[in-house]
């Protein structure tokens, strides 16, 4: 490894992950209804899959779990170097993407993520890419060393396409670079130089973000940028066999059975973004709300671990129980009380409610800010608790 971010004893490390959105237009598989929940309806035409990872069991963070592709940045993707490549097509201050979002408001006390350059004003000296460059770059290789997917525009091709990108079919020796990649993440520069590509930061759409919350003392801790991609079909996928071991398309509504037939594991983010997907019918609606979206602010959160007698209740920004109290940064909320009861005190919402690991409730009555779309309530039929 170049030079992996470590993280300080209170510090996140900055990471960033990719929602891979693909068209598809294979038929869906029947899947058998399992009472009580309603059968699922047939994907529309024009519905879309997301492509979720499987991490392997040793990983000593969410191991088992489903995730999208994505990982901790490293050195190597803000480097000086890759402004040559993106040179003279791209460059500072804003690589060709759209002027940059305010950033989002910091929760009290949050320490910067450790080793992440300060962010640099648009005027800034070129001397490394801007952090929102830097987080786009260290998705991509990701998504390259994870699940063998280049999402890579050739150098000098126009960025600004209306229409959903595609990945790179895979070149010859592909397996050999990403093994050489996983190993210097340097090499993704040399990879993309010698397939005269860069990476098509411009098909990756702010999404959201997500800080781990507080669970336990010396939990890992991630500050992870969103991004949304939309490919017009699904690229082929080959998981590395280590990090990550297996990979499905799923539809969101697809991806909420599994999980609740216990066939896959999501942590609460991942939950909570799939159902937020569910909200979109096909792939242009998606892709239609990142394009139009983006001069709206986007909305990192740091959940709130609240622990009831019964449940676990991640509380989000607008929950009238969500305190920016940095308190909340090394500490977790708690009460003696049951989860139903703290429900009947409750009208403003903004919670994830983990009864077990695979009964998650999503309730959400607040209104929209920055035209950010919540998911719907989603509350599980209480006869499978
Ligand atoms: C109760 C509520 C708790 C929560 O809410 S938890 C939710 C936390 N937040 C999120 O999930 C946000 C979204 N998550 C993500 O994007 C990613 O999962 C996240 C947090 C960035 C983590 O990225 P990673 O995949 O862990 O990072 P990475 O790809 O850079 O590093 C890979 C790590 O995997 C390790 N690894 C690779 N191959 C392995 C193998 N064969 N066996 C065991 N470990 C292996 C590798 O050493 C590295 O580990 P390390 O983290 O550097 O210690
Ligand atoms: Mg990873």
């Amino acid at each position: 490894m170049s030079g992996s971010l470590r993280p300080r004893a209170s510090g996140w490390r900055r990471a960033a992950t990719v929602v891979l959105a693909a068209g598809w237009t294979r038929p869906s598989p029947a899947a058998p209804p399992l009472p009580p929940l309603p059968p699922l309806p047939p994907l529309p035409a024009g519905g879309f899959r997301l492509l979720l990872l499987q991490r392997c069991q040793d990983q000593g963070f969410l191991p088992g779990a489903h995730v999208f592709p994505g990982g901790v940045q490293d050195a190597a993707d803000r480097s000086a170097d890759w402004l040559r490549l993106f040179a003279p097509h791209h460059g500072p201050p804003r690589f060709g993407l759209r002027p940059a979002r305010p950033p989002p408001r910091p929760f009290p006390g949050l320490p910067d993520a450790d080793g992440a350059a300060a962010a640099q004003p648009d005027d800034a000296a070129p001397a490394a890419l801007p952090d929102d460059v830097a987080a786009r770059v260290c998705a991509v290789r990701e998504a390259f060393e994870e699940a063998g997917v280049l999402l890579l525009r050739p150098r000098g091709a126009p960025p600004a396409a209306r229409e959903p990108a595609r990945a790179l079919p895979p070149p010859p020796g592909l397996d050999a670079w990403r093994e050489r990649v996983r190993r210097d993440p340097r090499l993704f520069l040399s990879l993309c130089e010698q397939l005269d590509c860069t990476p098509d930061i411009w098909a990756l759409h702010d999404w959201g973000g997500w800080l781990t919350p507080f669970t336990r003392p010396g939990g890992r801790r991630f500050d992870t940028s969103f991004f949304m991609c939309c490919l017009s079909e699904p690229p082929p996928v080959r998981p590395d066999g280590s990090e990550v071991v297996r990979c499905q398309w799923s539809s969101p509504s697809e991806a909420t059975e599994s999980f609740m037939k216990k066939e896959i594991c999501l942590a609460p983010p991942q939950f909570y973004e799939i159902r937020r997907l569910a909200n979109f019918t096909s792939l242009s609606d998606l892709h239609k709300v990142c394009l139009d979206g983006t001069s709206e602010g986007i909305e990192k959160w740091l959940p709130i671990t609240f622990l009831t007698a019964n449940a676990m209740v991640q509380l989000l920004p607008g929950d009238e129980l969500y305190s920016e109290d940095s308190e909340y940064l090394e500490n977790v909320m708690s009460s003696g009380k049951k989860i139903e009861d703290i429900m009947k005190e409750s009208k403003t919402l903004h919670r994830l409610v983990l009864h077990s690991h695979h009964v998650f409730d999503i309730h959400v009555t607040i209104q929209s800010k920055h035209k950010h779309i919540y998911p719907k309530t989603f509350v599980v039929s209480k006869s499978r608790l």
